[in-house]
This record gives structure tokens, sequence and C-alpha cells, in this order.
């Protein structure tokens, strides 16, 4: 296998180059058994900076989520969130420390309302009034998670299960989203706002994301870089918009 393509970095617009990175993974390795899913994994998420992770099915993109909120154990490698060892971080500690995972499939508690649903997210908070102020700017930012704050989860449709799953994530006031897959089985049109909403409050808030999407073309519109996995490895790191406007670099290693 060749070594990644980074040279194109070099143009990712500024000012996201210049700040320092908040995620560093260096030589990740990590698996479910003997044989590691992820091979060598290196990347960088800058304050403020969307990076598509994309690849074909079961190349190891939501196994690499997975690693970094410390679900699934590393075996080798470094990984580091604003200088500190994520390694030696619990799962629960993560929250805390400014990251919020999002997982495939969405992991709402269908048997609790809206608005329980996403206390979940704020309980740690020690002030109340703080808490409730997370919670009134979610739901600003969802309009439609407001109507229905009664509601239970199983009673959402699956583009509001993805928005409370956002806004439970979001309520923490993360500093890197880590997000599978938001894309998964809603229609174009709600895909486009979540994605939008992304783009808009990294521009208002700074905050980073780490986004799987089998959406390639969504994926990108909205990200600084694109890093492509396959078999479990980096076989290059672009910006988006030449993974975006590169027909050879798009053929190479999307595929289309
Ligand atoms: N819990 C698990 N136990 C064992 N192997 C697993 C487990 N989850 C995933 N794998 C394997 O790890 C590899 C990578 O899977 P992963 O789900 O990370 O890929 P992916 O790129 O997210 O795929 P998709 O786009 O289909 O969701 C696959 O070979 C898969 O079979």
């Amino acid at each position: 296998m060749s070594a990644p393509e980074t040279g194109r970095l070099d143009r990712l617009d500024e000012p996201y180059r210049k700040k320092k990175p908040l995620l560093e993974v260096e030589g990740l390795t990590a698996g479910y058994g003997a044989a590691p899913v992820l091979h060598d994994v290196c990347l960088t998420v800058r304050p403020g900076e969307i990076v598509a992770v994309l690849g074909a099915n079961g190349a190891g993109k939501t196994t690499l989520l997975r690693t970094l909120s410390g679900l699934v154990r590393a075996d080798g490698g470094r990984i580091a969130f604003d200088g500190e060892d994520l390694r030696k971080v619990r799962v629960e500690q993560m929250v805390r420390l400014g990251i919020a995972h999002v997982p495939e499939g969405r992991g709402v508690v269908t048997e609790l309302t809206v608005d329980e649903n996403l206390r979940l997210g704020g309980l740690w908070r020690r002030d109340r009034a703080d808490a409730t102020r997370a919670l009134s700017e979610v739901y600003d930012l969802f309009p439609a998670l407001a109507q229905r704050r009664a509601s239970a989860g199983h009673q959402l449709s699956g583009g509001e299960r993805q928005m409370l799953a956002l806004g439970r994530a979001l309520i923490g006031r993360p500093r890197l989203l880590l997000l599978d897959e938001p894309s998964l089985g809603l229609a174009p049109r709600i895909t486009a706002q979540i994605l939008a909403l992304l783009r808009d409050l990294r521009e208002r808030t700074g905050l980073a994301v780490l986004l799987v999407e089998q959406n390639v073309r969504s994926a990108l519109a909205i990200a600084d870089e694109g890093i492509v996995l396959s078999l479990g490895r980096v076989v290059t790191r672009n910006s988006a918009a030449d993974l975006r406007d590169d027909a050879d670099l798009r053929h190479a290693y999307l595929g289309f």
C-alpha cells in the first residue's frame, strides 16, 4: 500500500491550518480480537475543522470512532485530545473532557421523552441553571424537537430521532463531535439540514467534527478535509475541495 497522499493538505483554508490540533491520532491499531481492524491510522482534527472519514463498507470507519471514544480498546498508537492521552481516559469521562460520540443507529432511549433524553446528555452539569440554558439552546437549534418535547422517543420520525441524538450530544457543549452516519435512513432534505447545522455550529462555536458518512458528496460538501480508509488503513488524506473536484482522486479513492 502506498503512503497516504498528504501534500495537498497545505492548501486547506486558513485559519484552520494554523490552529493547534485538538485531536491527534498516530499509529493507531485496534480491533475486536486477534486480527486488528485498524492499522497504523494517523489523523488530526483542529478546532473548528470538519474532517470526513470515508471508505467502503467494512473499511473500519465505525471502529475508528468507537476506538477514539474508548468503546474499543486501542492495541497500539497514540490518541491525544488537547494534549491529553485519551487512552488513559475512561469512557464516562469523555463527555466532561469535551468529546461527544453520536453512534450509528442513534442511541435514543425510546421509552423516555425528548426532554428526558436531552436532560440525560446534561446530567453531569452541576449547575441546574446552566443545564436549563443548554437545553433551551438545543431547542433553539432544533425547533422540531421543542414542539415534541413531551413525546416519547419511539413516537419520533427517523429525522427527529437523529436530531435528538445530535441535540443530546450538543447539550454537553462538546469541543469535538464524533458523528457516525448521520444520514442513515434519512430523506436527503433532512440530511442536508443536519449537515448545514454542523457547518453553522462550527462557524459559530468552533466545534470540531469527525464525520463518518456513506453519502460522500454530502460529507465533502461541508468538510474541510477528507480521509479515506481502506481495509483499516488511511489510503489518502486530502482537502475536501480536492476530493470533490479532482476526478482522478475521486476515481482512485472513492470509486466515482
Ligand atoms: N463488534 C465487532 N466484532 C468483531 N468484528 C467487528 C465488530 N464490528 C465490526 N467488526 C468488523 O470490523 C471491520 C470494520 O467494521 P466497521 O463497522 O468499523 O466498518 P465501517 O467502515 O464502519 O463499515 P460500514 O460502512 O458498513 O458501517 C469489519 O470487517 C467488521 O466485520
